[in-house]
């Protein structure tokens, strides 16, 4: 299966590194169109485009590494052309208007889009439990302050000078979340969509300088009992936002679509 990544950053090279070390064929990227030649020049082996209509046509599968603007950019574009989509940037889906776009161009296109897990874990098991009644969850995510630079919490807190205690500098839904948090808030919203939704996920986000990993919280309770899942996330080297694992999960996700899993 060949391969177009949309995006060049911390997430794309780790995917990028990651698929061809494991045997897939990463055949294009695509990027903003004023960024292809600066890209070209550095000589990779692979097609560099700066639109969907310059796809090479043998192109099958289509990763979004490039964050929201990327999924609203390219997104029903691609599942129009009859190619499957794999996604970090749940987030976006909390623009019903979008997400709403996103369906109509997968039925259009006999495509699919596939969320990869991303930071966290459990979601198999929220997804179980929203079989039963579900009363709450609850997602919080603390990262270290530079982990948050360039969100609206550095409008809120003094980031760079941030010591002591952690500060909570969002409160309130899954979508709020997703939405002013656009590089921050995916777990947000893959935790909505596998349990209550947008509106019903209670979210707190938390600047924390006694931290050095991205802390991952989710507290859920309903018909089926009560359930509390932690991870701490080692972050890209590239980029002291995104854990780790929210590119591996890519990967994860590719594998499984395609059955090619190591038991
Ligand atoms: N689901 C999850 O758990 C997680 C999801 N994420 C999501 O993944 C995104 C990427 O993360 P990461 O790789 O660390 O971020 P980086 O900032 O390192 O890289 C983003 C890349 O995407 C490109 N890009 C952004 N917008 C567009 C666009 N409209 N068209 C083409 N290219 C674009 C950027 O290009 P340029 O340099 O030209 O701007 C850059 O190459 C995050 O913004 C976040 O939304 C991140 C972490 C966890
Ligand atoms: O990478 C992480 O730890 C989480 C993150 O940025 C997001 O949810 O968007």
């Amino acid at each position: 299966m060949k391969i177009a990544l949309i995006g060049n950053g911390a997430i794309a090279h780790f995917v990028k590194q990651q698929l061809t070390t494991r045997g897939h064929h990463v055949a294009a990227l695509l990027l903003r169109a004023d960024r292809v030649s600066d890209v070209a020049a550095e000589g990779q082996l692979l097609e560099i485009v700066g639109s969907v209509d310059e796809l090479p046509e043998e192109i099958e599968h289509v990763i979004d590494c490039a964050g929201h603007t990327g999924l609203r950019d390219y997104g029903p574009q691609v599942l129009r052309s009859h190619r499957d989509l794999t996604t970090v940037s749940i987030g976006a889906l909390a623009d019903e208007k979008l997400s709403g776009t996103l369906k109509e161009a997968a039925q259009e296109g006999e495509s699919c889009l596939h969320l990869a897990s991303g930071a966290i874990g459990a979601l198999d098991c929220l997804r179980a439990a929203r079989v039963g009644r579900l009363d709450c969850v609850r997602y919080t995510g603390c990262k270290p302050p530079e982990g948050w630079l360039g969100s609206p919490a550095g409008t809120k807190l003094d980031l760079n000078a941030l010591q002591g205690e952690a500060r909570t500098h969002f409160k309130g839904s899954a979508r709020a979340a997703a939405i002013e948090y656009p590089k921050n808030a995916n777990v947000a919203a893959a935790v909505a969509l596998s349990g209550v939704g947008f509106d019903r996920t209670e979210v707190e986000l938390i600047a924390d300088p006694n931290l050095s990993q991205n802390v991952h919280e989710i507290f859920a309770e309903g018909e089926f009992g009560e359930f509390r899942f932690q991870i701490s996330g080692h972050t890209l080297a590239d980029n002291p936002r995104s854990a780790a694992l929210a590119a591996m999960s890519v990967i994860s996700s590719l594998e499984q679509q395609t059955g090619r899993l190591v038991f």
